[in-house]
């Protein structure tokens, strides 16, 4: 089955609130996106559920840490069987390098290595902030190309930024460098602590692979609607 490029965020704390979501749509197989909030709560028993009822998984936990320990923690998550997982780029190239050897180590034979991809800069990061509060100097698409660059020389599958980014991503690395976008939004939804954002439409012109979207889809009044307009504007534009 190929997977949708629609990554619906569970951001939630509870189980219920997850099958509660899950159970609105008229689509049975979807790809959602596990994050800190709700693995740290549910675990993997929440993972196997989600598989079981053929759900793929972005196991959203943007490891960031010396590369030993994201070696070992990327060969934990191997084991865990999902479609994708993911580190902050700002780790650095050798533990980049060390969580992919991590990924191939764990994962079992005849199985399907999870992609990695690596977070450039959060889409809630403004590129004042960046320079400013994280002291980066620059322009932010120069960073997220910096750092993209860095991710495909360490052996990643892609990387995590703003649709706003793609285009410049996508001619640094090439077209089958995977572009994650999360920072979109439906026209007339509140930005809330996104910085960087595009609505659907703007992020499948700009040449995202896959969106994630959190609430325009979770905080609508009718979450399978929003998320059927959201397919009508990603089928509907090149
Ligand atoms: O740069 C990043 C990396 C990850 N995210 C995650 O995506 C969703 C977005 O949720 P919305 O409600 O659509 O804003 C959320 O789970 C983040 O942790 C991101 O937004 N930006």
């Amino acid at each position: 089955m190929s997977k949708s490029p629609i990554i619906i965020a569970l951001d939630y704390s509870k189980e219920h609130q997850v099958w509660e979501l899950l159970n609105k749509f008229d689509h049975e197989k979807l790809f959602v996106k596990v994050g800190m909030e709700l693995y740290y709560s549910c675990g993997n028993s929440l993972l196997e559920k989600l598989k079981d009822k053929g759900h793929h998984i972005f196991l959203d936990l943007k490891l960031h840490d010396i590369p030993n320990t994201v070696a070992k923690a990327m060969q934990s998550l191997a084991c865990l069987d999902v479609d994708l997982v993911n580190v902050h780029a700002a780790g650095g190239r050798l533990m980049m390098e060390r969580a992919m050897e991590g990924l191939d180590k764990g994962t079992s034979a005849g199985k399907e290595r999870p992609s990695c991809i690596a977070v450039t800069q959060l889409t809630s990061t403004s590129e004042e902030v960046m320079q400013q509060q994280l002291k980066i100097n620059g322009k932010i698409e120069d960073v997220v190309v910096h750092y993209a660059n860095i991710a495909k020389d360490s052996g990643l599958d892609g990387v995590v930024s703003s649709p706003l980014e793609v285009p410049l991503v996508k001619e640094a690395c090439g077209s089958s460098f995977l572009a994650v976008t999360p920072g979109i939004r439906l026209v007339g939804d509140s930005a809330n602590d996104q910085k960087r954002i595009t609505t659907p439409a703007e992020a499948r012109t700009l040449g995202s692979d896959f969106i994630v979207v959190g609430r325009s889809i979770t905080a609508s009044p009718n979450p399978n609607e929003a998320l059927n307009t959201i397919k009508r504007e990603w089928s509907e534009s090149v």
